[in-house]
């Protein structure tokens, strides 16, 4: 608790704030057209992590912008913004990330059971060469001090949110004809020393980006036969992790086919 006078001091600086911000506004056309949500989930359907489908056509940067500035209105945690976004075209440091990748990616190979690791040897698992775009996303942990909004119970707040981050790109990508494909077989260490990245700041994600020949309708790793896609009715709980369905929820159930593209 601070005492009185600080506590004065806050209140009026707050109330000053408020008061000099602009009045908030409502959003004038807050609906989406059938057109428009249809582009939405279209983008959410098709976008599929890209690894070797790579074109080597330049990026515009206006294109570039578009999707960087998708990716910055993202939400994060107390606003607080945590990521950077570091734009890799240089040939020698995409070569000494993808040292790093395959340093790591022989070390991956033995951590799988002997059956599968034949199976993970024919996996291309990024395009790190061949993207003519490579980004890093990172999170500044320290980013407006240490008590943030949001993140005062759960620290890993502000790493979910670069990950929205992310996540605002990747779609915004695939509405752009670009494909992206994110890689995440490294050491750490070994990602910050290729990119110059500082102690305290974290490498979330390394997105390999450009235009592509053609984008697969599953995921490569379910037609391979490394995984199935979860049936979505088995992952919904209700009221309680061991809650079964009551009417609503067996309701529920009966509509999610019919709005999965794929088996709708
Ligand atoms: C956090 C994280 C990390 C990785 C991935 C994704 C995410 C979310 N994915 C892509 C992943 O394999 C892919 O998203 C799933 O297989 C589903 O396919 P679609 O993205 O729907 O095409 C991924 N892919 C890959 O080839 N190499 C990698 O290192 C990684 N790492």
């Amino acid at each position: 608790m601070q005492p009185p006078g600080r506590r004065l001091a806050t209140a009026r600086r707050q109330g000053e704030y408020f008061m000099s911000s602009p009045a908030q506004s409502i959003q004038t056309n807050p609906q989406f057209s059938a057109e428009e949500r249809a582009a939405v989930y279209r983008a959410i359907h098709t976008r599929r992590d890209v690894r070797g489908q790579f074109l080597p056509d330049p990026v515009p940067d206006e294109v570039l912008a578009r999707v960087l500035t998708a990716a910055h209105h993202a939400p994060s945690v107390g606003f607080m913004q945590p990521w950077d976004f570091i734009v890799v075209r240089a040939p020698e440091v995409k070569q000494k990330v993808n040292q790093a990748f395959r340093l790591a990616h022989a070390e991956a190979e033995l951590m799988f059971e002997e059956g599968k690791r034949a199976t993970y040897r024919k996996l291309k698992l990024e395009g790190i060469l061949e993207a003519p775009i490579n980004l890093c996303v990172t999170c500044d942990r320290r980013r407006n001090g240490p008590v943030v909004v949001g993140r005062t119970h759960i620290a890993a707040m502000d790493l979910y949110s670069s990950v929205c981050a992310v996540q605002n790109l990747w779609l915004a990508a695939r509405a752009e004809g670009l494909g992206v494909g994110w890689v995440s077989i490294f050491h750490q260490q070994a990602l910050r020393d290729a990119l110059g990245i500082p102690r305290e700041i974290i490498p979330v994600a390394y997105l390999c980006i450009g235009y592509v020949s053609h984008f697969y309708d599953r995921p490569e790793l379910e037609a391979a036969g490394w995984l199935p896609r979860l049936a979505l009715g088995e992952l919904l709980h209700f009221d309680r992790w061991q809650g079964e369905a009551d009417a609503a929820g067996t309701a529920l159930l009966a509509r999610l086919d019919d709005a999965d593209p794929a088996r709708g």
